[in-house]
Parts: structure tokens; C-alpha cells; sequence
């Protein structure tokens, strides 16, 4: 079972009375990928995936898995299968049962089915427990048994609906590496609801990023992460800065701007106009503390908070027109020259660093 296939979604929107959950989206997942729709709750992500699955009517556009279009078929004729965040088992059947209902329900004869069902449950690794039912099993045993029961059709297509929040976190990471793994040797299509952006950047080869109804960025998680489209991507994905200001010029390949308080900055990229709106992102990782600011780019901030990580230290300044920016250095950079609440920092970074962000049009 390797079949795999592309799911084309275009421009697809979902309309639940006067509620716009999803609008006229458009996304092409290529065949076997590790696809996670990303973005805080009630951004539409769920509504996607169910829509995908054929659980959600669509209120206009269409769905295409592989070479079919989907978008009026009912869930068990379209090649994707559905593990949802409760697991859904039947308390009632064992393990073999439980994997073995949807071939039940296609009329598979008894040896058949399970015999088939036995394999899956190898598979996860799980025969040993064939005969339990879901009550006698751990959370990461029965989320075993789910993923066992959703592979049992063959699909070309796995959705999951937020497998891992029903997990402790130790074994969120596990059952993350075991998801992964999954999905790379089955070399089938996997769609992932998630809100986390460190499961998304963990598992997938395409992050979606969603926010209210609409898709904010979709691209390889080094890209979502390093080339943030957005704001909106840039503060959900975190670990950076949002700064907004105003184009005064373009220079040597970067633009110039200015925050309402005063202070002047640099990002990488051109073609601005002067007087232009702009969001720049910069990651904390990358700001530099205490030098003076090459060209008179840069800001003094007061230092608000200071919080020691271990290996790095994280330091939160305010300017004017720069609130609770984020800076994190180094634990030996900081400890050679610490500084403390209440302190003015000169604050820099290099032009090609900062990037300017762009705007969803309205
Ligand atoms: N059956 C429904 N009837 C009416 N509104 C709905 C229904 N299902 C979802 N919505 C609304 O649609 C929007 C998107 O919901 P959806 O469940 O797709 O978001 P989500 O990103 O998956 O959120 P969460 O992470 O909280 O599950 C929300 O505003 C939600 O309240």
C-alpha cells in the first residue's frame, strides 16, 4: 500500500449559517507529502480536513484526490481515511474488531477481514494485545489501534485531526517520531490538524498556515520559519519580532524605515515607496545588544524583563513605538556583559536579516 495522491483544493469555502469558516481556499498537497494545517482555533482548519474527508459538505469549490474529484462523494468512496482526536473505538470490540469494522462494512468476509485487521495491528506493533479492548489500553496503545483502523482501507490519504492532543507530553514526542515514521514508510499523503507550531516544523514537508478562514503561507517549515509571509506568521510561528514603521528610502539593497517614536531601521529589499506602510520581521536570535548601530540603524531600549534559559538568556526591551521586543543571547555573550532591568541598550541587526512582511489583501 504506497499508493499515494495529490489533493488539489480549489478554492473551496465553507459557510455554516452566517459563519464564514473557511474562504475560497486553494492548495495543492502533492502525493505523499506530510501536509500540517496550522493556525490558532476556529481559524478553519478543522472545517478543511473534514471537508477533505467528505464528514463537511462544501459550500462551493471543488476537492481533487488524485485524479478524481471528490467533492460529492461520500467519505468511504474517496481513498482517504480519518483518525479523529478521540480515536473514536468502540468501547464494546476488541482490538481485532475494532480495526476490522470498515471492511466489515464493505461486506468483507470474516477470515478476510481479519486476518487483514491482525496485519495492521502488526504493523503498529499491537498483535500482542489483539484480543483487549480500547478501555485496557494506554493513550499512545489505543492511538496505535486508531492509526491501524484508518490504514485498513488502503487509502491514498490519511487525515488526522489532532492525533497527539490526547497525549502526555512525553508521549506527544514519541507518538510524534512513530507518526513520522509512518508516514515516510508508507510513502502515503498525510493531512495533520494541529495548533502547535513545534509539531508542525517536527513532522511536515508543507506547514499551512491558516488564520481566520483563509491560508496565511503554505510552504516547507524552513521557509514558513525563515521567510515568514506575514505578520500573522511571523508572531504565530514565534521567535520573532514584529516592528512596524513607515519607508523613508532604499539604499545598498535595503529599505530604510522609520517607527512612529523616532528610531530609524534597516531590512533587506527594495522597491518601496516612500511613506509606505511596512511590517518587519526579525528573528531574536539574530539582534545584536550594547554595539553601536552601523549607519545609525538601529534603537535604544530599556530593558523591561530579564529571564535566564540556561544556554541563552532572554531580555524583553521597550522603545517608543517598539514594545516588549525580543532579544535572546547567548548565555556567555550575556554574562560577559550583563545588564539589568532599567538599563538602555543600543539594539542592531543586520538589513539582510529583516524582512519585510506582506499584507493579506482584504
Ligand atoms: N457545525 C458548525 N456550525 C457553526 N459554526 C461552526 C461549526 N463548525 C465550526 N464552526 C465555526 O467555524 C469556524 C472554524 O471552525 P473550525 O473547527 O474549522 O476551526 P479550527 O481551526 O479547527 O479550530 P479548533 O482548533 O478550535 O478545532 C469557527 O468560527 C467555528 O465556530
Amino acid at each position: 500500500m504506497s499508493k499515494a495522491a495529490e489533493i488539489d483544493i480549489v478554492s473551496v469555502s465553507k459557510v455554516y449559517g452566517t459563519t464564514t469558516a473557511v474562504e475560497a481556499i486553494s492548495l495543492k498537497i502533492p502525493a505523499g507529502t506530510y501536509c500540517c494545517l496550522l493556525g490558532p482555533s476556529g481559524c478553519g482548519k478543522t472545517s478543511t480536513l473534514r471537508m477533505i474527508a467528505g464528514h463537511e459538505s462544501i459550500s462551493s469549490g471543488d476537492v481533487r484526490l488524485g485524479n478524481t474529484v471528490v467533492t460529492d462523494l461520500p467519505p468511504a468512496k474517496r481513498g482517504t481515511a480519518m483518525m479523529f482526536q478521540s480515536y473514536a473505538l468502540f468501547p464494546h470490540l476488541d482490538l481485532i474488531d475494532n480495526v476490522a469494522f470498515s471492511l466489515k462494512m464493505k461486506g468483507v468476509g470474516k477470515e478476510e477481514r481479519r486476518a487483514k485487521a491482525l496485519d495492521m495491528l502488526k504493523l503498529m506493533q499491537m498483535e500482542a494485545y489483539a484480543s483487549r479492548r480500547p478501555a485496557q489500553l494506554s493513550g499512545g496503545q489505543q492511538q496505535r489501534v486508531a492509526l491501524a483502523r484508518a490504514l485498513i482501507t488502503d487509502p491514498e490519504a490519511l487525515l488526522l485531526d489532532e492525533p497527539l492532543s490526547a497525549l502526555d507530553p512525553f508521549l506527544k514526542i514519541r507518538m510524534r517520531a512513530e507518526l513520522k515514521k509512518l508516514q515516510t514508510s508508507l510513502g502515503i499523503t498525510f493531512v495533520h490538524v494541529t495548533h502547535s507550531q513545534e509539531e508542525a516544523m517536527a513532522l511536515a514537508d508543507l506547514i499551512v498556515v491558516m488564520n481566520d478562514g483563509r491560508i496565511e503561507q503554505a510552504a516547507h517549515p524552513r521557509t514558513v520559519f525563515e521567510r515568514p509571509a506575514t505578520a500573522f506568521v511571523a508572531r504565530f510561528m514565534g521567535d520573532h519580532n514584529v516592528v512596524s514603521g513607515r519607508v523613508a528610502g532604499s539604499r545598498d539593497g535595503m529599505v530604510v524605515f522609520d517607527v512612529p517614536g523616532g528610531a530609524s531601521l534597516a531590512a533587506s529589499g527594495q522597491g518601496r515607496e516612500v511613506g509606505e506602510p511596512i511590517d518587519i520581521a526579525i528573528r531574536t536570535d539574530h539582534v545584536r545588544i550594547g554595539e553601536p548601530p552601523a549607519k545609525g540603524l538601529g534603537f535604544t531600549g530599556i530593558v523591561a524583563n530579564v529571564e535566564y534559559r540556561g544556554s541563552t538568556v532572554k531580555l524583553s526591551v521597550n522603545s517608543a513605538g517598539i514594545e516588549d521586543f525580543t532579544v535572546i543571547i547567548d548565555d556567555t555573550d550575556f554574562f560577559t556583559k550583563p545588564v539589568a532591568v532599567s538599563d538602555a541598550v543600543p539594539i542592531a541587526w543586520d538589513a539582510e536579516d529583516a524582512i519585510v512582511l506582506g499584507r493579506l489583501d482584504s
